[in-house]
C-alpha cells in the first residue's frame, strides 16, 4: 500500500499572521480526515517557524517550497537545507513549473537540491509536467521521461525509493483547467512503468505519485480514485480551510 498525501503548496500566499490562521483552522478540523491519509503544509519560509510551533504534536508535516542548491556560502537571499533540517520542516518541493519558468532553475541544480534534501533525511517533492505547447504537439510523455532522466533517474534506488512525484500539467496550474482523472492516469500509469523500466517494479509500486493542477473540493475524489494517482499537490484550494479538508477526505 503506497502513502496517501494531500500537500498544500501555498506559493507566495498569506502573511506569516493569515498563515498561522490557516493552520489554525485545519488544524480544527483535521480529525475529519480518516485514515492514515498524509497532510502536508508548504508556507513561505518566512512563516515555517511559527507554522512547525503550531503544528507540533499533530499529524500535519511542514514542507519547504524550496531549498538552496549549496550548503552554505555566499548565496544572497537563499535558504539551506540545514536550516530547513534544524527547524524540523520534512519536505521539501523540488522543481516546481513555476520556479523551472520565473527563476530559471536547472536540471543540474533541482538534481543537486534533491541529493541534499536526500542527504539530509528530508523527503524532496519533485514536480515534473508538461507545457500546454507540449501537450498540443503530443510530446507530453518524452517531456516527462526527459525531466526524470536528468534528476531522479540519476539517483542510486535507495535514494529514489525516498522521492515523492509531483506530476503537474503546466497548462492546468491555477488555469481552472483540471486533467481529466483518465489524462491524469495516463500520465501517473506511464510514469509508474518509466520507473519499473529504470529501477524495478518493486521500486515502482512504493513511489507516491501526486497529481497538481487545479485540484478542489469538487473533482478530487474522481482524480485520486484512478489507480496510479496517490493524492495531491495542491495550490489555490489549500488556502481554503474547508476545501483543503474536503480534499484531505476524498480518498
Ligand atoms: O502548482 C500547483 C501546486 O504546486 C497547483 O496549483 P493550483 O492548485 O492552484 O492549480
Amino acid at each position: 500500500m503506497r502513502k496517501k498525501i494531500a500537500a498544500g503548496n501555498w506559493k507566495m500566499n498569506t502573511t506569516p499572521a493569515e498563515g498561522v490562521k490557516l493552520v489554525s483552522e485545519i488544524l480544527g478540523k483535521v480529525s475529519e480526515v480518516e485514515g492514515d491519509v498524509e497532510l502536508i503544509v508548504c508556507p513561505p519560509y518566512t512563516h515555517l517557524a511559527t507554522i512547525l510551533d503550531k503544528v507540533k504534536g499533530s499529524r500535519i508535516m511542514v514542507g519547504a517550497q524550496n531549498c538552496a542548491w549549496e550548503l552554505s556560502g555566499a548565496f544572497t537571499g537563499e535558504i539551506s537545507i540545514t536550516t530547513l533540517k534544524e527547524m524540523g520542516v520534512t519536505h521539501v518541493i523540488i522543481g516546481h513549473s513555476e520556479r523551472r519558468e520565473f527563476f530559471h532553475e536547472s536540471d543540474e541544480m533541482m538534481l543537486k537540491k534533491v541529493r541534499l534534501t536526500l542527504s539530509h533525511g528530508l523527503i524532496p517533492i519533485f514536480c515534473i509536467g508538461e507545457k500546454l505547447a507540449e501537450r498540443e504537439k503530443g510530446i507530453q510523455f518524452e517531456v516527462v521521461v526527459k525531466q526524470m532522466e536528468k534528476v531522479v533517474y540519476q539517483l542510486s534506488e535507495d535514494d529514489l525509493k525516498k522521492v515523492i512525484i509531483a506530476y503537474e500539467p503546466v497548462w492546468a496550474i491555477g488555469t481552472g483547467k483540471t486533467a481529466t482523472p483518465e489524462q491524469a492516469q495516463d500520465m501517473h500509469g506511464f510514469i509508474r512503468n518509466s520507473i519499473s523500466k529504470q529501477y524495478s517494479s518493486a521500486v515502482a509500486n512504493t513511489i507516491p505519485i501526486l497529481y497538481g493542477g487545479s485540484v478542489k473540493g469538487a473533482n478530487a475524489k474522481e482524480i485520486f480514485s484512478m489507480p496510479d494517482v496517490d493524492g495531491g499537490l495542491i495550490g489555490g484550494a489549500s488556502l481554503s480551510v474547508s476545501e483543503y479538508i474536503e480534499i484531505a477526505k476524498s480518498f
